[in-house]
């Protein structure tokens, strides 16, 4: 993993950002993943801010959502897909019929969950999964006790999930759908490259398990270390419990490194 210790959250999605636009500059068709949630705002802010100023484009990639409610009416403001376009569609230039999600309100949660792995493969797959990570350590929505090897399927979202989530449904953990449906962690570990971003000292223990812990279903984002290129953009809030800080530091100041 390359680990990117970054001074504070502005500085991460600045960080995260260069490694996006890098990858629009190899390759203008790029395949994104793209997650939700408040993790990678800052980085599509920054997308945006780009785009404008003419340093880059999304005019030529594709969008894969990782994950989506099940159950919210289309047009939800904290719908994934309408989330994505408010965020970030809007904002930039890349073109909204080429963006998809998971289709949380399918008659049958199975086959839309096949219908979904069976588009991301005839897309090529995707070249950079953007990815955040709960503070209990999930990746889209595989909680901890997720196998290591799912595949896009319908899951149940834990009641730390749900609650940390409420924020978005003005507090009502209620109004918090139960269900989802989940690129598995075995369809995640198939992007070419995952850009993982993370701010905040509520996340640094799901941090130091995901970097430094045992590979385990109990922090499912630990998959992460079996992938072969991962790029970690942490502020120094999320890196505070992390053993080998000072390590990745040195790592970096090294310049390119194959970890
Ligand atoms: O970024 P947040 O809002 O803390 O959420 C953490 C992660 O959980 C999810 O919202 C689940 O989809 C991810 O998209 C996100 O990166």
């Amino acid at each position: 993993m390359e680990i990117l210790i970054e001074r504070d959250a502005e500085a991460v999605a600045r960080s995260a950002a260069g490694v996006v636009i890098d990858q629009l500059g190899a390759n203008p068709r790029t395949v994104l993943g793209l997650a939700t949630g408040s993790s990678p705002l800052g980085l599509y802010q920054e997308l945006a801010a780009a785009v404008r100023d003419g340093r880059t484009s999304l005019a030529g990639c594709r969008g894969f959502l990782l994950d989506e409610y099940v159950g919210l009416p289309a047009g939800h403001p904290e719908r994934y897909r309408t989330v994505i376009q408010r965020e970030l569609v809007d904002q930039v230039d890349l073109d909204p019929d080429r963006v998809q999600g998971p289709d949380g309100l399918a008659d049958d949660l199975d086959e839309a969950a096949a219908r979904y792995e069976a588009a991301i493969r005839e897309a090529g797959g995707v070249d950079l999964q953007v990815l955040g990570v709960g503070a209990n350590g999930h990746i889209a929505f595989n909680e901890p006790g997720s196998s290591l090897a799912s595949r896009t399927r319908p899951a149940v979202l834990t009641q730390r999930t749900r609650e940390a989530n409420a924020r978005f449904f003005e507090d009502e953990i209620d109004a918090v759908p139960r269900r989802c449906l989940t690129q598995g962690i075995g369809t995640i570990l198939e992007a070419r490259h995952l850009l993982m971003v993370v701010a905040g000292e509520h996340k640094a223990e799901a941090v130091a398990q995901f970097v430094e812990g045992p590979v385990s279903a109990r922090c499912p984002a630990s998959a992460l270390q079996l992938h072969p290129r991962v790029t970690v953009c942490l502020d120094e809030a999320a890196a505070s419990r992390l053993e080998l800080g000072d390590y990745y530091r040195e790592v970096r100041a090294a310049g390119p490194t194959a970890d």
